[in-house]
Formats: C-alpha cells, sequence, structure tokens
C-alpha cells in the first residue's frame, strides 16, 4: 500500500476514532443528563411522600385531643347549640331490644352478690316484621319472623339491591318508588315459612342512613342528604311520609312503625344479643355513631323521661370539625369538589366513600410533579372517584414481593400497562398512610364516646366492667388493615388494663334486624298483645 493510502487510511482511523469518541462522549452526556433527571425525579417523589407523611400523622396526644374535642362537641349538640356540628339527633328509641341478664358482681363492699339487671323490656316480640335499609351505596329488604323470648329470630331473609347512581341524584318520587317496588316484589316471595296472621297488617322498620330530625319513632325529617346523594325537594319532608305514600302507590299494604338512622338500628341489633352494647359504629361508605345517653344528661330533651333513663343518641359525628383534625391540601381540594362542600369534615378524611379518592388525588400529585407513573400522567387518574375504597385495600392487601397484584390493578384502573417497582412501593404506602389516618380518626372518636360514658377507665370499686361497641359497615367489615389499626389505636389510647374491658365487634347487618325489633316494639298490635 503506498505512502498516500496508508496516510489516508490513518486519518479515516483517526477520524472514526474521533467520532466515536464524540459519540461516546454525547451518549455518556445523555445517559449523565438521564441519571440526573431520574435523580432529580426521585428527590421531587421522596418531598411529596415526606410531605404526605408530616400532613397525614396522627400522633396519640393528638387523637386524645381529637377525643376530648368530639365530647365537647357532644355536650354542645345535647344543648341543641343550633351551630353545632354534631346534631346528636334523639333517636326516640329509649328501651332498647335486650335479655334480662343474671350476673356476678362484686359490690362495693366486696362482697359477691347474684343481681338481675334488665334494662328496659324484655324482646319478647312475636311475628311476621318487614325492615328497610337505606345505605349510601346499596338498600336492603328484610324480612324476620321472631319467635319471642325463648326463639327470638325464628327465620330471616334479605336482598340487597344497588342503588342506580342517576337515583341518588334525581327526584324524591323516583328514589322512593323504586324503593318501594323492589320491596313490593321482595313481599311477594314471602312463602311458606314466613306467615302473617289474617287480618294484621304488615310492618315494617325503616332504617335510613342520612340524617333526619325525628319528631317520633315513626316520623321525621331529612336534614340534608350526604355521601353520593344530592335530591332535590326532599330536604325537610318527612321521610316516613315520603316512602309511605311510594308503597301505596305500588299497592302494597304495609305500615312503616318505625324509623331509624343505621347507627340506632345497629345498637338495638346489637343489644338484643349482647346487653353490653353501649353504641354502634358505621363505618361503610359514610361513618356514623350512636350511643346510649342518660336521659336526664340532655338538656335540649323537654319530653317525659322514659322509665328506662335512657334515650338512643344519634349524633351524626360524620359532620365532626375541629382545627384539631389533620387536613391536608388534598382533603380540602377534595371537599371543595364534593356534592357537599364544608360539610360531613370528619366523614371525607374516613368512610369509604373518600378513602380511594384521598389516594387519587396523591398520586395525581406524584404523577404530575415526580413522573410516577412515566412522563405522561395517566388520563384515568385526573377522573374523581375512580379509585374506589375496595380497589385500594385490594392494592393495601398486597403481599406479593414484588407488588404485582397491586399492579395489576393500577393497570385496570388507571390503564398504566406496567408500572416501575419504585412506583408501586410508593403506591402502598400512600395507601397505608392514608387508611391508617381514617382508622386513627375513628379510634379517637370511639375514645370519645367511651370518655363521655366513662367508660374509658376501669371502675374504682374493682367490680367487673365488660363495655360493648357494636361495628358494622363495609369498610370496617372488609377492609382488615384498616380495622386492625383502629382496633389497636383504641386499645393504645385506652390503655390495656382498661381496653380489657371494651369490646369492640363487627354487628354484621345489626342495623336490618334491629329496625325489624323496634318495628315490633313498636307495632300498632303491641298493646293488644
Ligand atoms: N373490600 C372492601 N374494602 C374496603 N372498603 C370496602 C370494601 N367493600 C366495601 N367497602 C366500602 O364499604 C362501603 C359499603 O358499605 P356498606 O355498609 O356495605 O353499605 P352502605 O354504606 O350503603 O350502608 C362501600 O362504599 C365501600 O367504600
Ligand atoms: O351506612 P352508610 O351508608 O355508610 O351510612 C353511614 C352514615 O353516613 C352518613 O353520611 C349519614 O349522615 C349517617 O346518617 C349514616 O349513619
Amino acid at each position: 500500500m503506498g505512502k498516500g493510502a496508508v496516510v489516508g487510511t490513518a486519518v479515516v482511523v483517526c477520524a472514526a476514532a474521533a467520532a466515536a469518541v464524540g459519540v461516546a462522549v454525547v451518549v455518556s452526556r445523555r445517559r449523565r443528563r438521564r441519571r440526573e433527571a431520574e435523580d432529580e425525579r426521585k428527590r421531587k417523589a421522596a418531598a411529596v411522600v415526606e410531605e404526605v407523611e408530616r400532613a397525614f400523622s396522627t400522633p396519640t396526644a393528638l387523637l386524645r385531643g381529637i377525643a376530648d374535642a368530639m365530647v365537647e362537641e357532644m355536650e354542645r349538640g345535647l344543648r341543641a347549640d343550633l351551630q353545632a356540628p354534631l346534631k346528636m339527633l334523639i333517636s326516640y328509641v329509649d328501651n332498647l331490644p335486650t335479655g334480662m341478664e343474671f350476673r356476678f358482681r362484686f359490690g362495693g363492699n366486696g362482697n359477691v352478690g347474684l343481681f338481675q339487671i334488665g334494662y328496659g323490656a324484655l324482646m319478647d316480640e312475636h311475628g311476621l316484621f318487614y325492615a328497610l335499609d337505606l345505605g349510601g351505596t346499596n338498600f336492603r329488604v328484610i324480612r324476620v319472623q321472631l319467635g319471642g323470648r325463648e326463639k327470638r329470630v325464628v327465620k330471616q331473609q334479605y336482598e340487597e339491591v344497588s342503588i342506580p347512581p342517576h337515583l341518588m341524584v334525581g327526584t324524591s318520587t323516583e328514589l322512593f318508588d323504586f324503593i318501594a317496588a323492589e320491596l313490593e316484589k321482595f313481599v311477594r316471595t314471602e312463602g311458606e315459612d314466613f306467615h302473617l296472621p289474617d287480618g294484621k297488617q304488615r310492618e315494617l322498620g325503616f332504617t335510613f342512613s342520612f340524617p333526619v330530625h325525628q319528631t317520633s319513632i315513626s316520623s321525621g325529617t331529612l336534614i340534608k342528604w350526604t355521601k353520593g346523594f344530592c335530591i332535590n325537594g326532599a330536604v325537610g319532608e318527612d321521610v316516613v311520609a315520603e316512602l309511605s305514600r311510594a308503597i301505596e302507590r305500588q299497592g302494597l299494604d304495609m305500615k312503616v312503625t318505625a324509623l331509624v338512622n343505621d347507627t340506632v338500628g345497629t345498637l338495638a341489633g346489637g343489644r338484643y344479643v349482647d346487653n353490653d352494647v353501649v353504641a354502634a359504629v358505621i363505618l361503610g361508605t359514610g361513618t356514623n355513631a350512636a350511643y346510649v345517653e342518660h336521659a336526664n344528661a340532655i338538656p335540649k330533651w323537654n319530653g317525659l323521661l322514659p322509665k328506662s333513663g335512657n334515650m338512643v343518641i344519634n349524633m351524626e359525628w360524620g359532620n365532626f370539625r375541629s382545627d384539631k383534625l389533620p387536613l391536608s391540601e388534598y382533603d380540602n381540594a377534595l371537599d371543595f369538589e364534593s356534592l357537599n362542600p364544608g360539610e360531613q369534615v370528619y366523614e371525607k378524611m374516613i368512610s369509604g366513600m373518600y378513602l380511594g379518592e384521598i389516594v387519587r388525588r396523591i398520586l395525581l400529585k406524584l404523577a404530575r410533579e415526580a413522573s410516577l407513573f412515566g412522563d405522561v400522567v395517566p388520563p384515568k387518574l385526573e377522573q374523581l372517584f375512580v379509585l374506589r375504597t375496595p380497589d385500594m385495600s385490594a392494592m393495601h392487601h398486597d403481599t406479593s414481593h414484588d407488588l404485582k397484584h397491586l399492579g395489576s390493578k393500577l393497570k385496570d384502573i388507571l390503564g398504566v400497562p406496567d408500572t416501575s417497582l419504585e412506583a408501586r412501593y410508593i403506591t402502598l404506602h400512600v395507601c397505608d398512610l392514608v387508611a391508617e389516618r381514617g382508622a386513627r380518626l375513628a379510634a379517637a372518636g370511639i375514645y370519645g364516646i367511651l370518655k363521655k360514658l366513662g367508660k374509658d377507665k376501669l371502675p374504682n370499686d374493682f367490680s367487673q366492667q365488660r363495655t360493648v361497641v357494636a361495628m358494622d359497615g363495609g369498610l370496617y367489615e372488609h377492609y382488615k388493615k384498616f380495622s386492625a389499626c383502629l382496633e389497636a389505636t383504641l386499645t393504645d389510647l385506652l390503655g390495656e388494663e382498661a381496653a380489657s374491658s371494651v369490646i369492640v365487634k363487627l354487628a354484621n347487618d345489626g342495623s336490618g334486624i334491629g329496625a325489624a325489633l323496634l318495628a315490633a316494639s313498636h307495632s300498632q298490635y303491641a298493646e293488644a298483645a
């Protein structure tokens, strides 16, 4: 090869080498920029997560303050302070279903006595009774054959119907006609096991899971809608009259003999099987609590003192608010865009309708500011309520090492084909933060009720004390990490010793039985019995 060719080849080789070096430099710069961008993205994600950890923290001392604030608001509501956030509604249920109990009690002077204890009337109810339980997501029609003192609940049947969303925002007549039509269909399937004596009218206990200003055990006017309901023309109307008219339009011969909130129904159903039930808490689509108050501790009660000396109060605790509540930017934005801005502040931090939505809002911020799900924010993540609490629960309970179930949930819901392991772990952590805050706040509310009742400590006379809180609602029943955290927090607040006398137990579907029992105990035929 001539000299010129050699030089030429050398030049080409050098040029190629230079190009290669140039490319390498460009590639390494790109890699460095990508690495720097990735580091920056991770820093942003960590900053958002740390901010949520701070905003959502509920140290025990704060929970104690919230419980005290709950007690103060309970007192305020019992004084009929019109500005009170807790309505503390009189239920007109002053005689809970119960049994006669014989229990050993250690008297103050240390001797052991056999005392007969019985609160209110024994539920010696017989007959066929219906209940209708209208909740925030579904409603149930129930029939119960009662067999009196010995047989108690002989047989019960129920059907659950999802409430079509359009009826939640339609008219009152459309909603009640739909409900009455389902009730009429259910009655037609009565069958041989249930029998109504000739000449008797069917009677119904109506469980209505919204705040009602009751004017009697079987009448009351709707104060406001909550959760996903917003029906014009119903507020201020008597819900029993509305339902009765719809039942008539169905040609059904049935009388509503009791109207109760689902917390009151759960308390009645709970007490029917356990005399020590003093309160009932619902953690479902919404949240609320009822408890047994001493009638002489209700300043706004100007009726006759009930024989039992007690009155069940529907707290409507979902509307609790306090400057101690750890409200975040996500809560404020959710509230602003809700059907009832400024209302139900406590409920929006705790209950099933909202937990998933809070998680969505946090993930949306992470997607926008830290590209958690890639450079493009998944369009479905912008959609209100696209992430429901049952989905959040399923993700939260994923125990696989690579969170593949959580990943497939994100794919199903957000249309995100594949997520990084980092994104899946951050999503899990966000579910934990939101569920834990809700559970701990609910525990603080229960602790407040126990304090109001003086059941947060063991009695000084060393007598045995057993306090039962009946729980119900799909959130408490199905979200195991939530209910476990609630119970652990309540034990922490009470302290081991006092906690040993408090039992928190699932009273599944207690409100249906409770409503039927109250319908029975207020039957138009009762006095004739
Ligand atoms: N598997 C689940 N995990 C977490 N929450 C659930 C689950 N299933 C249901 N829920 C919550 O429970 C709510 C339904 O509660 P439920 O008491 O059954 O009905 P309602 O609120 O209509 O009375 C749903 O809105 C949902 O938020
Ligand atoms: O059973 P649900 O639908 O979860 O309702 C629970 C509570 O939800 C609240 O929004 C209502 O004001 C209460 O009256 C009700 O008890």
